[in-house]
């Protein structure tokens, strides 16, 4: 089974790319967080540094678009396969109130017949590969049977599901069920997505799912680095790895800023999801979260490291604050 990191905006930087693929199993793809191509077709210096080919050199990294213009996503195709990306992919997921209510994302499933005008102008015109990564739909479950006949029409490099509405945001029960019904219906490669989080969900999903293409892992692989490492039974990470992969995002991202205070907020978001794979009972993840300045952060980084043993899987400890 093939394994795919998922984009997570704030989060799945290539900083962070090139660090994971350093200490840990590499996954098939790295998919990266949206950009959104403007109306004056031009990228921004943060939407520049993320794609530069020579930050994501060795990976297979798949940019993604957020867009509901075929125009400004065929503009950004066309500069992104100059740069010599193979394969971009579309985002039809994102809930963010401020995203749907423009149509765009998880907000484009609620407006089928223009989605597939989009749809037939871009793969009419781009020369690159399309994926699309799509929620079952904007309200109900069973938007999907009519959204996945739109998507049959069309050359997709790779159709993958996050089987949830955008109503659910990233919260509720996942519809493993209506995931299971669609496989078999999509004349386009598919591949899974959601709430896999230990080494043995990750096999069950590849069991369960023996006909998808791949399993894209977010919040789970973010707690977890070594998560692909255990899926295909590899060993899990020890500290020294993990504190040498902490290190090295950490001062990427103070080179890069040019301040330790924002490379601390940003290494805050990956602890986030982090301390899930430390046996914590929530005191030392509460010390991080408020750790001030950077001098605190570094001395709750240090004893998380010394005080607490690791977890045999992470625990999924957003669960419990509904991110
Ligand atoms: C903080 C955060 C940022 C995200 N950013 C993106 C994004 O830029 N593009 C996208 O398609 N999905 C984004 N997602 C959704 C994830 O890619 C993924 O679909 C979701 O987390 C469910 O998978 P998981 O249960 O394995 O985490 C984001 C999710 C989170 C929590």
């Amino acid at each position: 089974m093939r394994y795919y990191a998922a984009p997570m905006e704030g989060v799945t930087s290539y900083l962070y790319r090139k660090a994971h693929s350093r200490y840990f199993k590499k996954a098939d793809k790295y998919f990266m967080p949206f950009l959104s191509p403007s109306h004056d077709h031009i990228f921004t210096k943060k939407d520049l540094r993320e794609i530069a080919p020579e930050h994501n050199e060795g990976l297979n990294a798949v940019p993604q678009l957020l867009t509901r213009r075929a125009e400004d996503f065929l503009w950004a195709a066309g500069e992104l396969k100059k740069m010599g990306y193979r394969e971009v992919n579309l985002n039809l997921g994102c809930p963010s109130g401020t995203v749907t209510a423009k149509g765009k994302g998880a907000g484009f499933l609620g407006e089928p017949a223009e989605l597939d005008r989009f749809l037939e102008e871009i793969f009419a015109a781009a020369e690159v590969r399309i994926s699309v990564k799509t929620r079952l739909g904007l309200r109900e479950p069973e938007e999907f049977s009519h959204l996945l006949e739109i998507y049959n029409r069309y050359p997709i490099a790779e159709l993958t599901i996050h089987p949830r509405v955008r109503a659910d945001f990233y919260r509720n029960r996942i519809r493993t069920e209506a995931f299971e019904a669609a496989l078999p219906k999509s004349r386009n490669p598919v591949c899974y997505n959601g709430d896999l989080v230990t080494a043995a969900e990750c096999r069950a999903a590849e069991a369960r799912f023996q006909t998808a293409a791949g399993l894209m892992l977010g919040r789970g692989l973010i707690a977890d680095p070594a998560l692909i490492d255990k899926a295909g039974g590899g060993p899990g990470a020890d500290k020294d790895r993990l504190r040498a992969f902490h290190d090295e995002l950490y001062q990427g991202y103070c080179a890069a800023f040019g301040s330790s205070r924002n490379a601390m907020l940003r290494m805050k978001e990956i602890w986030f999801y982090l301390m899930g794979l430390f046996d914590d009972d929530g005191r030392y993840a509460k010390r991080l979260r408020k750790a001030g300045d950077v001098r605190e952060y570094e001395c709750q980084v240090a004893a998380v490291f010394r005080d607490l043993a690791l977890r045999a899987d992470a625990a999924a400890v957003w669960r419990k604050s509904d991110t």
